[in-house]
């Protein structure tokens, strides 16, 4: 690895040990120097490694005066010599850094410097800043909204108490919103927001409260830009702000799929570095009239059925979606359609290839050749040839029609519905499960939590695909009253009983659009590539990669020392 020119370095005491402390442009390294000695006087190199310590610049989060410790707590012989020391060297600088710990969440960490002079300290703080600076990637400026009511309603506490604290460490300035009724978010930011002075927008709450934003932020990006999203073919512009999750709700779906947990202080710090995901969002159409966005699931059937079912015994809390999984399981229900969809055959992975999107993913970041650019000469061909030779039609009975635009892993299905789907390649996995016996669905169904490829059995296919559309086979009641963007929980219902002598209820089900009812049926999807950004950098593979990234490799004095990072 090329050794980068040393900005600063200099002995210092952490505690009572001296320390050699060195910075480049792209790391913070400290060791200690009397366990340098030892080594070099017989001792085993293996003792050192837990005294030498490494961060990355991109993951300090702060550097300034260390706080003074007045408090009296010198009961051992170390704590009483790092007093002693404290007392000598009273200038001291703290950098805040990111450390990983395990299933990946991070931390905040805070390691403090001593030095000689007041001078040496402020260079120090100088420096470290200037290179803080640099890291243009990083927000300033922040929109938050807090979902008072959602999750367990500790919205606003996990905010005051988590996150507010380490924004304010980081000098990142917030203009905080506590949202007052359903959808206010989202229409604050389509209409009102001054979105200009702000670097990224934050939601605090769960996966719905993230689709409040999202549809806020796309929806006030076209209409800025003059798009008309009722138009399914329109290509959207992709918002300039990134989005932040502070996950507090009762799913938290998008943060496990981009951050791998929902942790609320690892998303905190997602965002004070400045990271940024991009992320496919599929745009669904009723005819010519937008309905909605999705980013993680489209379910007909079994799951429209579940959510619609569980809809009705809210009252009973997250154990609605066991019970009415397993009422819609004993139902077996099966609906008659058909599917047409683009497959997406110029991607580099497919739906059964075992590669999972994982940060920095390869096959996220292919970009598809202008020769492969199927998706957009195949809308100009659907204008021109009606016939939709690129088409492939499937008709049939389904048990369940799902696209998973990512891979839908939670706590109960680690895996997710398709464990190879990317959250930013442009496409689907269409996943289609015909009529079967109640057994083989069981069995399909019990591989979303092992191992086994779920896509093995002869009713299952699965299409990565671009755009697909669904007709129902039995007519759906014609009722375009509230259909754009306002999706009610149960308007599906609400559309049918007023329908004297009705059996559509049966004849067909409805949509389950990341977790809300489409008050539609027939419906047309299109994935609009890298729509949107969050603050993440997908799932970590932990914790190797940071190992080989070792700063020590830019040592100056000891290039042979074992070190290890922070
Ligand atoms: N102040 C509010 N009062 C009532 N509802 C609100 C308020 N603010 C937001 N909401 C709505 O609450 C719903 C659920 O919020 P959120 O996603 O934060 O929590 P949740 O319990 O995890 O729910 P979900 O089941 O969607 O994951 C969202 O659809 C959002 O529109």
């Amino acid at each position: 690895m090329e050794k980068q020119a040393i900005l600063l370095s200099s002995k210092l005491f952490q505690k009572h040990r001296q320390v050699e402390v060195v910075l480049n442009r792209s790391f913070l390294a400290w060791k200690e120097i009397e366990k340098s000695r030892k080594r070099s006087s017989g001792i085993s190199p293996i003792s050192e490694r837990v005294h030498s310590r490494g961060v990355q610049v991109c993951e300090i989060l702060a550097v300034g005066k260390a706080e003074e410790d007045n408090q009296d707590n010198t009961k051992t012989r170390s704590q009483k010599k790092a007093k002693q020391h404290s007392q000598r060297y009273p200038h001291a600088f703290t950098v805040s850094y990111v450390r990983r710990t395990r299933l990946h969440q991070w931390r905040c960490a805070d390691a403090t410097f001593h030095c000689a002079s007041q001078e040496l300290c402020e260079q120090w703080i100088k420096v470290i800043n200037e290179q803080l600076s640099l890291l243009t990637n990083r927000p300033k400026s922040l929109l938050v909204y807090i979902n008072p009511y959602g999750g367990k309603q500790r919205g606003k506490r996990i905010y005051e108490q988590k996150v507010a604290p380490l924004f304010r460490r980081a000098c990142i300035s917030t203009d905080v919103i506590v949202t007052e009724r359903a959808n206010h978010a989202r229409d604050h930011l389509k209409m009102e927001a001054n979105l200009d002075q702000y670097d990224g927008v934050v939601c605090v709450g769960g996966d719905g409260m993230f689709s409040e934003i999202l549809h806020g932020l796309v929806t006030r990006t076209q209409t800025d830009r003059g798009v008309d999203q009722n138009q399914p073919d329109a290509k959207l512009v992709p918002c300039s702000l990134r989005i932040g999750i502070i996950p507090a709700g009762s799913t938290d779906c998008i943060c496990f799929a981009t951050v791998g947990t929902n942790d609320p202080v690892t998303s905190a710090l997602h965002i004070i570095v400045g990271d940024s995901q991009p992320m496919d969002v599929c745009s669904v159409h009723h005819h010519d009239i937008f309905l909605r966005y999705s980013v993680s699931l489209l379910g007909y059937g079994f799951y429209g059925d579940v959510l619609t079912d569980s809809e009705r015994k809210r009252w009973l809390g997250p154990a609605r979606y066991d019970l009415s999984g397993v009422k819609t399981f004993l139902s077996h229900n099966y609906y008659e359609g058909t599917v047409s969809f683009l497959p997406a055959e110029d991607t580099m992975g497919n739906p059964r290839d075992k590669l999972q999107c994982r940060s920095g993913c390869h096959v996220c970041q292919h970009k598809p050749s202008l020769k492969d650019k199927q998706w957009e000469m195949s809308v100009e061909k659907e204008k021109t040839d009606k016939d939709g030779s690129s088409w492939n039609v499937i008709r049939g009975k389904f048990i369940a029609i799902n696209a998973a635009s990512m891979s839908c892993a939670c706590p109960r299905s680690p895996k997710g519905l398709s464990p190879s789907a990317h959250l930013a390649d442009g496409t689907t996995d269409l996943i289609l499960v015909r009529q079967c016996s109640r057994l083989d669905f069981f069995r399909h169904l019990l591989r979303h939590t092992n191992k086994d490829d779920q896509f093995d059995h002869s009713f299952v296919e699965v299409h990565r695909v671009r755009r697909f559309r669904f007709h129902p086979q039995h007519q759906e009641p014609v009722s375009l009253e509230g259909l754009s963007e306002s999706p009610k929980k149960t308007g599906f219902q609400a559309i049918c009983s007023q329908q004297t002598g009705c059996n559509y209820s049966t004849a067909n089900s409805s949509w389950n659009c990341d977790g809300e009812i489409l008050p539609q049926v027939a419906i047309q999807v299109s994935v609009q590539c890298q729509l949107i950004r969050l603050f993440a950098r997908g799932i970590e593979e932990q914790p190797q990669q940071f190992v080989l990234e070792d700063p020590c490799t830019h040592w100056a004095q000891d290039p042979s020392t074992h070190q290890s990072m922070a």
